[in-house]
């Protein structure tokens, strides 16, 4: 799905170019050293996050931040504030004091779309009109700013080319991404008959299709049945293999132990611990929070 680019070993470099004298075996160890001393950049940041309803403060004082290719977990015992405070970060909800920033920006009380135009996505359950579309349809409907749309050319005669053109490369991603999630043999299918698995490998693909560069996923394997789940993993970790961040809210504690790298932990609507799926895994007020629960 990389966009095909020429790499730097293609350039024209000039024969007279003056070429650094370093031995290449001593390059290579010293590129290899700053890449793992360089600290990747944080695209995701929550600061001070506080978000109250009424009476109930569902997050209060929450700080974090997602490391740039990275796939975190964020978890935490039922009412922790998971889906508040990414409801929070994708502008679902306007948060009661705090910032959230993107790349730098900062987004705070931004609308979703002005979000996601930013690169910043997260899933949504297929709405109750789209489960009357295709699946085809339902991925030519979701990135933004297109112009060319079927229903457009349909009543507009004699469309310009840059709006057809844009239409005919939409198709073209459009088969890619369902190709991509192995679901383009349900193209023509409405998108209400798929199952709960098909839906949230729709679910993706849509959001994908918004062109993001971070993807923020809450629960996207509940009710996916195994061979699914693996599929649907496969795909998170080749996309992050490609430069895609994605913070991940899931209960099956397995999945976050043994796919992401970072974990944070809410409890009581604030950051409790955070750290190496290992280290989380024995952090005794972890295990204090859930309960005993198997994590
Ligand atoms: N719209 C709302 N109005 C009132 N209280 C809310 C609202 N949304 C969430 N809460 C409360 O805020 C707290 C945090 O809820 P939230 O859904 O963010 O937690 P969660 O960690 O996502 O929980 P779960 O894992 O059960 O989905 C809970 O006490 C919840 O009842």
């Amino acid at each position: 799905m990389s966009d095909s680019s020429t790499s730097p070993a293609d350039a024209n470099i000039p024969e007279d170019a003056e070429v650094p004298d370093v031995e290449p075996e001593e390059a290579d160890s010293e590129v290899e050293e700053a890449a793992k001393t360089t600290p990747r950049s944080l695209p995701l940041r929550v600061q001070n996050l506080r978000k109250t309803f009424g009476g109930i403060t569902a997050v209060d004082d929450t700080t974090f931040s997602v490391e740039e290719g990275s796939l975190t977990g964020l978890i935490g015992p039922n009412g922790a504030g998971k889906s508040t405070t990414f409801n929070c970060i994708t502008g679902v909800h306007t948060p009661t004091s705090g910032n959230v920033y993107f790349k730098d920006e900062d987004i705070t009380g931004l609308e979703p779309h002005q979000i996601a135009n930013r690169g910043l996505v997260r899933t949504f359950q297929i709405a109750r009109e789209l489960e009357e579309m295709t699946v085809l349809e339902n991925l030519m409907l979701a990135p933004r700013g297109q112009l060319g749309e079927s229903m457009v050319r349909s009543v507009l005669p004699g469309l310009r080319d840059d709006v057809v053109e844009q239409e005919t490369e939409l198709r073209e991603r459009v088969w890619e991404m369902l190709e991509f999630f192995e679901i383009d043999h349900l193209a023509g299918e409405y998108a209400g008959n798929l199952s709960g698995g098909q839906r949230k490998l729709l679910e993706m693909a849509r959001a994908l299709m918004t062109d993001p560069e971070m993807v923020l996923l809450d629960e996207p394997l509940a009710g996916v049945n195994p061979t699914l789940e693996e599929k649907l993993l496969e795909r998170i970790h080749e996309l992050r293999e490609e430069g895609y961040t994605f913070l991940l809210v899931e209960h099956d504690m397995d999945v976050i132990m043994n796919n992401c790298e970072h974990v944070i932990v809410m409890h009581q609507g604030t950051v409790l611990a955070e750290g190496a799926p290992e280290d989380i895994r024995n952090n005794e007020q972890v295990i204090e929070a859930y309960l005993g629960e198997d994590i």
